[in-house]
């Protein structure tokens, strides 16, 4: 059996983080292990707490998952400091990670903060050379770009482009964010042609944990061989499903559904 591991935090609602990431592994039928950087008591409403791990304890997570069982892929999402940062980096030199997709996650969708301000330039100059794909939201691209603003196709292509620049071998800039367009398009760029996928956009509140369960995914279809165009279109299909029976848990912004495709028989191509 194909694995893949998380590197993320957890998500105590279920919908993002950790959990999302293990329940789509599940789903696309690789083997998950994950390390946790950081505690969130989190639902619906927001986030109510974050308790970062200790370096050495997220380095014997790894250690113990990376030394004994292995991985063919890792997915990494929120890392929350510098110097976690820096521990994961040396960490997937260390175990010559080369399937490694980056969701460079920084804000929740409640605006708590997931990053701190000032680990922006480490993810860039430490861990994003080091990705096969890297799959940051709008703001977050901006961010990345030193606050550029991102608000059409052309400017995700560039956007796209100019992160590719900074070291990794192909970036999608996910399209969720983009306001009044009636598609949800996402932008691949993997250092000689762009590719566009294109779904209609849901009219949903419940949008939690999506770009964690689309790198999730691409990171399970990476650990199985599959090229990175390939595994972005199936996270496409994974997570337009997902959206489209989208669950109304909580008083707030909830969950997407992670076994969607499979329970409405919809073929993730
Ligand atoms: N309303 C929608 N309808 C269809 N697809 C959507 C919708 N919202 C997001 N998507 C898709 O979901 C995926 C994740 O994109 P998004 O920009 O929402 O990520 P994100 O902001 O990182 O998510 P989060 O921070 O909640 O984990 C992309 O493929 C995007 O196109
Ligand atoms: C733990 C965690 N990771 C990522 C996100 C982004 O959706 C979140 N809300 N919580």
């Amino acid at each position: 059996m194909y694995k893949a591991m998380t590197i993320a935090g957890s998500d105590s609602g279920g919908g993002a983080g950790i959990q999302a990431d293990l329940k789509t592994f599940q789903e696309r039928n690789v083997f998950g292990t994950s390390a946790i950087t950081a505690l969130t008591a989190q639902n619906t409403l927001g986030v109510q707490g974050v308790y970062p791990q200790s370096l050495e304890c997220v380095e014997a997570q790894v250690d113990a998952v990376l030394s004994d069982i292995g991985t063919d892929a890792v997915k990494t999402g929120m890392l929350f400091s510098a110097s976690l940062i820096r521990l994961v980096a040396n960490k997937l030199d260390e175990y010559q990670v080369n399937n490694l997709v980056i969701d460079p996650v920084m804000i929740a969708k409640g605006g708590a903060p997931l990053l701190q301000e000032e680990a922006v330039v480490e993810l860039r100059e430490t861990l994003l050379p080091l990705g096969k794909v890297v799959t940051p939201n709008l703001p977050e691209a901006g961010k990345i770009l030193d606050g550029r603003k991102i608000e059409t196709i052309e400017e995700m292509e560039q956007a796209a482009k100019d992160i590719q620049a900074m070291g990794p071998e192909a970036v999608v800039i996910k399209g969720g964010h983009l306001g009044s367009e009636e598609r949800s398009v996402d932008v691949l760029y993997d250092g000689e042609r762009f590719f566009h996928y294109d779904s209609e956009r849901i009219s949903t509140k419940h949008t939690h944990g999506t770009g964690c369960t689309f790198s999730a995914c691409i990171a399970a279809e990476l650990a199985k061989g599959k090229n990175i165009p390939e595994a972005v279109k199936i996270a496409k299909y994974y997570i337009t499903a997902a959206i489209r029976y989208s669950l109304n848990v909580g008083n707030g912004i909830g969950p997407t559904n992670h076994s969607a495709y499979r329970l409405h028989s919809l073929s993730v191509k």
